[in-house]
């Protein structure tokens, strides 16, 4: 992925091009899936160990601090982003995850989090009882921002199924409620879920 790679400037009044870009998140089966689907020996590393001097990925477990705001899901990443980059002084990438229900224009989208965790797959269903339409995207959001300050830049992925009665193991989140294409995300292998590239990526401005 090419957001792994800090930007690079020509501009010698600008900052040095970045020799770390940290991956900060709280959640470790985010961590290990970044870490499955942008591994390469060269560019990333585990910790803070940067000895060499190309620019590397670290990934970090490790909660950004403060509250996460309401608003849309760039909104949502944004601020996050922003914070990251704040407490660690340096180029972050951070990512949101949100899972929109088509029937109910878009929510619960980033407040997916608290949704789970107060009424669980289950209840994540029955929310979606009384409609026909059971569509879900699930909506990853990447946010670079290069430094204290600085406005984040967003990529974004989406990815259309729909929620069906748990089935899998219940390891991660929502996985065992999303359904794409005949499996859910809980019933597919790791490898065969980070494969999936998501159909389309965007680079939301607002
Ligand atoms: O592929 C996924 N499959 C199933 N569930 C997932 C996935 N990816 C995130 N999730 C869950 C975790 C959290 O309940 C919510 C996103 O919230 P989100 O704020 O992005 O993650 P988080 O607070 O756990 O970690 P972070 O420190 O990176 O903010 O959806
Ligand atoms: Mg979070």
């Amino acid at each position: 992925m090419s957001s792994s790679t800090p930007t690079t400037t020509t501009d010698s009044s600008k900052a040095a091009r970045p020799t770390t870009l940290n991956f900060i998140t709280g959640n470790a089966n985010k961590l290990a899936e970044v870490r499955a689907i942008l591994f390469t020996e060269t560019n990333v590393v585990e910790g803070g160990d940067n000895s060499s001097n190309k620019p590397q990925l670290v990934l970090q477990s490790r909660d950004v601090p403060g509250h996460e705001i309401q608003g849309s899901i760039e909104e949502v990443a944004r601020d996050k982003c922003s914070r990251a980059a704040a407490v660690v002084g340096g180029p972050v990438l951070t990512e949101d995850t949100a899972l929109e229900f088509a029937a109910y224009n878009g929510l619960p989208g980033p407040y997916i989090k608290y949704f789970l965790q107060a009424v669980g797959h289950e209840g994540l269903n029955n929310m979606l009882a009384a409609y026909e339409d059971k569509t879900a995207f699930a909506v990853c959001t990447f946010a670079y921002c290069g430094g204290p300050g600085q406005d984040p830049i967003l990529f974004q992925g989406r990815t259309q199924g729909r929620i069906v009665p748990a089935r899998g193991p219940s390891n991660f989140g929502w996985d065992p409620v999303f359904e794409y294409e005949g499996k859910t995300y809980a019933e597919m292998d790791k490898a065969e879920k980070v494969r999936l590239g998501p159909q389309k990526i965007i680079r939301p401005s607002a």
